[in-house]
């Protein structure tokens, strides 16, 4: 897992990691007056407050009221912008020659797995890794003599399950961090070295010196796809999967619930109604647009917070999944109400499963959900700008839609459209709502 960009709940030790905020702040303090920036790329705008603008278009931002979001004008009409999508653009003469930005920020992202921050955090998964280490050993006899490969191997815990629990002819584990040249230590450490072969570099760029029978990686990322390492994850495939070779995980599928947020919605929001007998309520739309305009990553949700039973938005066949498919992946729920409650928000997790090698053997399943032990991705909370009260037998449909920064390819936005309609027969209330979370760019 890695949070690339940190959300606004990021703690004291992330907050020094580069981030647009930090960025931000570096920029030169502006005199105030409206700065030309030009468009990267598209944008089409949701709700009220944000503007659609297309490539190259020139804007004159206004208010850098977040990192995310920047107060800007096009052709008259103002509004939000992502601030991601702009570039500054040179003065006339003045020969800017601006560093473009790698949009896999590939440096920041290998850099922090080059530390032991995030493999901790990953080994010290029990779920996580013990779900592993059962696909291994559950398939240990067919694994004999199999050629693996294990992309994006960090420390190589899944290749020393592989050479300690089976064998396997051969386990190519790539690792494109500097982690690698330790994880060649640890094969060693522990006697693997017969079988295990580490190869540093990117998944896309390395060479194997032959096709490959299995493929296991563990690449989800937040809210499944954040840091889009599944893409790497198809390009192997494509590149060095057997025809008829068997990839781990074999599916993932990518659950929503309706859910309640109490103490989250009372730590954010409600606090400012009356901090030491004053009120403080002129910062509520300041709270909102800080706190709640980017998801929560690592929320825990209890299974009382759910309104209603959850509903899988999207499922993924790892053996079709094609990478343009990434760009924008659409899905649908309907939910009914069990209990009259408080909408809050919207949770998601993911659950990815491991097919059995062996014809009709049991498939293991990894679930990062509130009915299954707690992972470190935890759950991803999306907060909506106002709570809105259901009771039970109302039902809550719409779409979730996951689309790819077409910039910043490690980030999405994840777009949600609502409506609840009442059960009660006297009322034909329909509340409609959508609302669109930067992650992170
Ligand atoms: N969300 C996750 N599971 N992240 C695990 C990422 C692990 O895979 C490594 N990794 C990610 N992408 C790649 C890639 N394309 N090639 C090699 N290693 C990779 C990364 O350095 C880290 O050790």
């Amino acid at each position: 897992m890695f949070n690339l960009i940190f959300p606004g709940n990021q703690t004291a030790d992330e907050s020094k990691r580069l981030s647009p905020d930090t960025q931000a702040e570096e920029e030169e303090e502006d005199d105030g007056s409206p700065e030309e920036y030009v468009a990267r790329s598209g944008f089409t705008g949701s709700g009220s407050d944000q503007i659609s603008f297309s490539s190259g278009d020139r804007l004159l931002v206004h208010a850098k009221p977040s990192s995310q979001w920047w107060w800007a004008e096009l052709r008259g009409v103002i509004g939000y912008v992502p601030a991601g999508y702009l570039r500054k653009d040179a003065a006339e003469g003045e020969e800017e020659e601006e560093e473009e930005e790698d949009p896999w920020q590939d440096d920041e992202y290998f850099g922090s797995y080059g530390t032991l921050r995030l493999h901790l955090e990953m080994l010290s998964d029990k779920s996580r890794t013990e779900a592993y280490r059962q696909v291994i050993l559950s398939n240990c006899a067919s694994l004999r003599n199999k050629v693996v490969m294990d992309l994006g191997c960090g420390t190589g815990i899944i290749s020393l399950f592989c050479a300690q629990l089976a064998q396997p002819s051969v386990v190519y584990a790539v690792e494109a961090s500097s982690m690698a040249e330790y994880t060649r230590q640890l094969v060693k450490q522990n006697g693997c070295e017969e079988v295990v072969t580490v190869l540093q570099g990117r998944a896309e760029e390395i060479e194997l010196p032959e096709q490959v029978d299995v493929l296991v990686s563990e690449w989800m990322g937040n809210c499944l796809l954040f840091e889009f390492m599944v893409e790497s994850v198809l390009l192997a495939r494509d590149r060095w999967l057997k025809e008829g070779g068997v990839i781990w995980p074999s599916s993932a599928a990518l659950t929503l619930v309706p859910c309640q947020a109490d103490s989250y919605y009372a730590e954010k929001m409600a606090f400012w109604e009356r901090p030491y007998g004053l009120d403080f309520t002129p910062l509520q739309p300041l709270a909102q647009q800080e706190f709640f305009t980017k998801p929560k990553f690592s929320h825990l949700i209890e299974p009382n917070d759910c309104l209603t039973a959850p509903c899988d938005v999207l499922n993924l066949d790892m053996y079709t999944l094609q990478v343009q498919d990434l760009e924008e992946i659409k899905g649908q729920f309907h939910f009914c109400v069990e209990k009259s409650g408080v909408l809050h928000g919207f949770t998601a997790w993911f659950t990815v499963h491991f097919e059995s090698l062996e014809t009709g053997g049991a498939a293991v399943e990894l679930n990062t959900g509130p009915n299954s032990e707690p992972t470190h991705w935890k759950q991803t909370l999306f907060m909506l700008d106002r709570p809105v009260s259901v009771y039970a037998g109302d039902s809550i449909s719409g779409t979730i839609v996951l689309r790819r920064n077409p910039i910043w390819r490690r980030h999405m936005t994840v777009t949600l459209h609502w409506n609840i309609n009442s059960c009660t027969e006297d009322t034909d209330n329909c509340q409609v709502g959508t609302k669109s979370f930067p992650m992170w760019r």
